[in-house]
């Protein structure tokens, strides 16, 4: 592996001199640091090979180099008397992860920043922030030395020990089982139960089936309950940083991010944290963090599968508290279970305590973030809207990891089943951990807002102002008082007792959507993703490591002119090997070239191709919206790259705008549970003009008129008088698709493969649909079937990416096709304990559809 970039991490080239404290520290740490690893991973299996021990060893003397130079530099501060800017060593901060020593007003640049919230929420936009968002640093959470100001002897000694026992508890975690069940939603949930076993069973004895609804509800929440401990929360905590320290380089989390949920707490509002879930790591992360940072400990919503012996108890005492991943059992309304779960959380809420779930329901499989579930949101929405909250904060997270625990989920998207979580399992997985190299994490919390202002921008947006049925609580703002909402949304909010109002199942989608939107686009990339994403895209057949490097470099500042940040700095051919080693040797083989280049090849076959195409989907996120507008191009021009012939012959091709926008529509739409491509509160022509912008600017796209308008201003005509790009891109009715350079055709083919997998996934989908032509089918068996075509299909080389067979982007796809009226699903006789079927719509256009949109994923795939 190579150590030249062991600690690869991109740190703000913002820091002040109070940065240079750590720097010193954060060095000494390093280097011990450093040198174990090496030792470590020399003495573990020898496996380093000839080019790796050169780099290591070049990596050695340029870290003396630095060491010494940085002192000297150091010291000539000192004589100074005003203090002076070191000149800012990229390849060093690189390499060795010292925050740089900048002046906060000499700065160089700023690190891309992300993650402020969506417009339309102007107030949290302009409250909910820190004065020096821009400018503070990252900071690496398991190297908590440089927190000690001026440490004492036993601090120095011990100080993982010293820091836990600082942490302040101010809080109080009450057992709010009591109040759950005297609350007269439970109440009146176990008398309906009471009521409806009365009038099935007209013998039975009103006292003794209230006693025993009553003690069911008492079993669920005492199953359901979490028991924090500050205790247990202060012992596992510094666990944490022992154990982290050994398998992770560095955690990095941004200090502003901090400060400004720690200011949150402070208004007395419910903090919900809510994820995305890729690891199990990320909820110990995130309670992690708030502890060190003295924050209130989360109660965080857990699937009752880790309700297991010993684990269940200890999840518990750290928040953890245990709901059904399916509220209804046997298809039926479980009204209770729904009830205690509903009052619980409200309960929670009105004591002000934090909650965490991860909406998406489980870990993604795919890399990329799931469609999002409202139940639980629908609780919280329910509670501001019942005034059972005046607000809540709602703070989207976002981890990325170089390289996850997990391990990719590569059997389960080869449709082998999960498996099932057992104390033995999880002891084998932290043995399994101890052995592995995690490299870096980073946890970024983009802007919170509050639920307050999305509610009533909501309402306004959608025009939902109902009439007013209860009187005025809190003053209206811009017209529409808060209780006006609740009296037209919260009896139909609720998770237990009647059925959710389209609005209000609207509303909380909206908000979940919002929320999936911000943490995806607040996704700090890392170096596996990008070489991953590189080796899928560009480089499927390998690549030398100059080649991979270059074109590293070029995608690296093509994110980051997305507005993306990316989790490394330093010297692309030093990354890519870091990458590389990250990936693992089954994922990448390396061979040197006959004049000696070091040589890496993909595996691009199944199963193993499932590596790599986690690893690249969150930089697919980043590309998405450009390749759908590819993908429409090539359907409304109808062309295909494989057809436009060689240089001498090629003339762009004229796409009507109005076919490009049509087909630009139906992806989005269509894609709709792959990426999150658009919001309720956006414009989708905005958004899609937006993406043709990026195009034009890219040139793969001309308009026109602007042709036209730059021979004018050649000509000396002014070309202000006709209007800026966008007027164009919105009037023009043709657009044309650069297609006669060869850079432009280079820049359509890398749009295309972007979206390529998913197209294909799509594609053998609606194909697969045909078969419901002659006969309906169970869905357990129609997904099989479909998953075991795709699989073949990639087996024989029929598909362009094996990666097409994944089996989460299959179901996502059915899902689609479901979502888009093309097939239904039913139970047999309408009994719910009969399998689902899933037919084909009968209607008459259905058929038409399913043809029109093969044809389009056809075009996007030539
Ligand atoms: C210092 C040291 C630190 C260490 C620190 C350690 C921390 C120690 C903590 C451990 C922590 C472990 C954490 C594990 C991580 C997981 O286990 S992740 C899995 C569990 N979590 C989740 O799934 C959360 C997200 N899921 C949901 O919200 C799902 O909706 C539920 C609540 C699970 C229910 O799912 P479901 O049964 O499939 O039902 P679903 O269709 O979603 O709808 C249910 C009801 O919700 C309501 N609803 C649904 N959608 C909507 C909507 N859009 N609008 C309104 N209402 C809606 C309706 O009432 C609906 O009922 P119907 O009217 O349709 O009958």
């Amino acid at each position: 592996m190579s150590s030249a970039n062991i600690h690869t991490h991109n740190y703000p080239t913002g820091d002040t001199w109070d940065n240079e404290c750590f720097a010193s520290k954060g060095q000494r740490k390093y280097s011990d640091k450093y040198m174990n690893r090496t030792n470590r991973q020399k003495s573990q299996n020898n496996r380093l090979s000839h080019t790796d021990a050169k780099i290591i060893e070049q990596g050695k003397q340029r870290w003396q180099d630095k060491c010494n130079s940085l002192v000297t530099s150091r010291t000539q501060k000192k004589k100074e008397t005003k203090p002076q800017t070191v000149n800012l060593n990229v390849d060093f901060l690189a390499n060795f992860k010292i925050a740089p020593v900048v002046k906060a007003d000499q700065l160089v640049s700023y690190r891309t920043f992300m993650g402020f919230t969506c417009p339309c929420f102007p107030e949290s936009r302009k409250n909910i922030t820190s004065e020096n968002i821009l400018q503070d640093s990252l900071q690496n959470v398991l190297n908590i030395r440089s927190e000690l100001r001026h440490p004492n002897r036993f601090e120095l000694l011990f100080p993982y020990l010293a820091y836990s026992l600082q942490r302040k508890s101010p809080y109080v975690y009450p057992d709010l089982s009591l109040s759950v069940l005297i609350s007269s939603r439970v109440q009146d949930a176990v008398q309906q139960n009471v009521q409806k076993t009365i009038e099935s069973e007209p013998n039975a004895k009103m006292e003794k089936i209230l006693k025993i609804e009553k003690q069911r509800s008492k079993k669920i929440i005492d199953r359901m309950k979490a028991c924090i401990s500050y205790w247990s929360v202060s012992l596992f905590g510094y666990s944490l940083f022992k154990f982290l320290g050994l398998i992770l380089r560095s955690l990095q989390v941004h200090r502003s991010q901090l400060n400004i949920i720690k200011d949150l707490e402070q208004k007395g509002h419910p903090i919900i944290f809510l994820p995305l879930h890729k690891s199990h790591l990320d909820y110990i992360i995130v309670t992690w963090i708030l502890w060190i940072h003295d924050m209130r400990v989360p109660y965080v919503a857990a699937g009752d599968n880790l309700n297991i012996p010993i684990i269940g108890p200890i999840l518990r005492a750290l928040g953890g508290f245990f709901i059904r991943r399916r509220l209804d059992t046997n298809g039926k309304r479980d009204l209770i279970y729904r009830s205690v779960l509903q009052s619980y959380m409200q309960e929670l809420l009105q004591e002000g305590q934090s909650l965490e779930f991860f909406i998406e329901g489980g870990r993604s499989r795919s890399g990329k973030a799931l469609y999002p579930k409202g139940g639980l949101l629908s609780v919280i929405v329910d509670s501001f809207l019942q005034s059972c909250i005046q607000d809540a904060y709602i703070v989207p997270i976002s981890i990325s990891y170089e390289k996850l625990m997990e391990g990719n989920f590569i059997d389960e998207q080869m449709g082998l089943p999960k498996q099932k979580e057992s104390v033995w399992g999880t002891i084998r997985a932290l043995l399994h951990l101890f052995y592995g190299d995690y490299g870096n994490i980073r946890v970024e919390f983009p802007q919170p807002f509050s639920l307050k202002e999305f509610i009533e921008s909501y309402n306004i947006d959608n025009n939902i102002v109902m009439p007013n049925l209860l009187p005025a609580l809190t003053p209206p703002v811009n017209g529409v008082s808060p209780s006006s909402m609740s009296s037209s949304l919260s009896s139909s909010t609720s998770l237990c007792m009647f059925n959710v109002s389209k609005e209000a199942r609207d509303l909380v989608q909206s908000l979940a959507e919002h929320i999936v939107y911000s943490s995806v686009c607040s996704t700090v990339l890392m170096s596996t993703n990008i070489l991953a994403f590189l080796l899928l895209t560009k480089y499927r057949q390998g690549a030398t490591l100059k080649e991979l490097a270059d074109s590293f470099k070029e995608l690296t500042d093509l994110v980051k002119s997305r507005n993306r940040d990316i989790g490394f700095s330093g010297k692309s051919e030093d990354i890519v090997l870091y990458a590389a080693a990250m990936l693992g040797s089954n994922v990448l083989k390396r061979s040197f070239t006959e004049i000696g280049d070091v040589y890496f090849k993909p595996a691009i076959s199944l199963p193993s191709v499932f590596s790599l195409s986690y690893n690249s989907a969150p930089v697919t996120n980043v590309f998405a919206m450009e390749s759908v507008i590819v993908g429409a191009c090539f359907y409304a021009g109808n062309f295909s790259l494989s057809d436009v012939g060689n240089s001498m012959q090629r003339t762009d091709i004229s796409v009507k705008r109005e076919e490009l926008f049509a087909a630009s529509q139906v992806l989005c739409q269509l894609f709709k549970f792959e990426y999150i491509l658009s919001l309720g509160c956006m414009q989708i022509d905005d958004i899609i003009t937006d993406a043709l912008d990026l195009l034009v600017m890219d040139e793969v796209l001309r308009i026109p008129a602007l042709e036209v308008t730059n021979r004018s201003s050649k000509k000396g005509i002014d070309i202000f008088s006709l209007g800026d790009e966008d007027d164009f891109l919105q009037t023009n009715n043709t657009l044309m698709v650069n297609t006669s350079q060869d850079e432009c055709i280079e820049k359509l083919k890398f749009y295309q493969q972007v979206l390529m997998p998913v197209c294909e996934s799509y594609l053998v989908t609606a194909n697969h649909v045909k078969t419901l032509m002659d006969s309906d089918m169970e869905e357990e068996k129609f997904m099989t079937s479909l998953h075991n075509n795709a699989k073949e299909r990639a087996q024989r080389n029929l598909t362009k990416c094996s990666e097409s067979a994944a089996q989460e982007t299959l179901k996502n796809a059915v899902r689609a096709l479901h979502d888009l009226r093309i097939i239904t699903t039913y139970h047999r006789d309408g009994d719910k304990n009969n399998p689902k079927l899933v037919s084909l719509l009968w209607e008459n256009d259905v058929r038409q559809r399913l043809y029109d949109l093969i044809d389009l994923l056809e075009h996007m795939r030539e």
